[in-house]
């Protein structure tokens, strides 16, 4: 499937980033992660937990509870602003995103052997004609994508350490999700998981 042509709008590369790289990001995310703690958030309405624990960097952080989804500026836990977007992050998006303005959120999804990312659509960002680019990291993932609509068909592959994934143009708005994480599958991180970087630009700019 990995290699059947991808709908317009979505790029996968391979390999982005070397075993050098990913072990460099993975420096940076634990710098992040120290000063804005992962945490669980939770459903809008129900409440009920994600099985994906998430921290934010950036001006801005997604964010979920009952009140809905949203971005904010501080850590829902510690209230204190989000920390800085990892230099290397802002590099990846110039040479990728195609896009004049850089990225103001980068949500950090944390996913344990079991965790999961049900079927949804980034649609909380104002700036629609900016792409999400993600970056994947330590142990792979079935990832599953569709169309606009919830009922278009779906086509699903493994997305790999490094891998360097581009929602845009129009598939910026295409339903996506996890379906399983691969456990063993990376020596990356020493207690296994899966680390997935979103970097998102959220407000439309002038
Ligand atoms: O973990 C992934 O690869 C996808 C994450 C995602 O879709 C999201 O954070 O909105
Ligand atoms: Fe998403």
């Amino acid at each position: 499937m990995k290699n059947a042509p991808l709908p317009e709008g979505i790029r996968l590369i391979d390999g982005w980033f070397d075993r050098d790289g990913q072990v460099a990001l993975i420096a940076a995310i634990r710098a992040v992660v120290a000063e804005a703690p992962l945490y669980r958030p939770e459903m809008p309405r129900t409440g009920k937990p994600f099985s994906v624990r998430m921290t934010n960097c950036g001006p801005l952080g997604w964010v979920s509870d009952r009140a809905g989804y949203r971005y904010q500026p501080l850590h829902p836990v510690t209230g204190c602003p989000w920390p800085a977007i990892p230099e290397v992050l802002l590099a990846l998006w110039g040479e990728v995103a195609d896009y004049p303005h850089p990225p103001e959120a980068c949500l950090v999804n944390f996913y344990d052997e079991t965790a999961r990312m049900g079927l949804h659509r980034d649609e909380d960002e104002a700036a629609l004609d900016a792409p999400v680019v993600s970056v994947s990291l330590g142990d792979s993932c079935l990832f599953r994508i569709g169309g606009r609509e919830r009922s278009d068909p779906t086509r699903s592959f493994r997305l790999a350490s490094g891998d360097v994934f581009v929602l845009g143009g129009p598939s910026r708005l295409a339903f996506h999700g996890v379906d399983r994480i691969y456990p063993g599958s990376s020596t990356l991180l020493e207690r296994g998981g899966r680390i997935n970087l979103t970097l998102r630009r959220v407000t439309s700019p002038g």
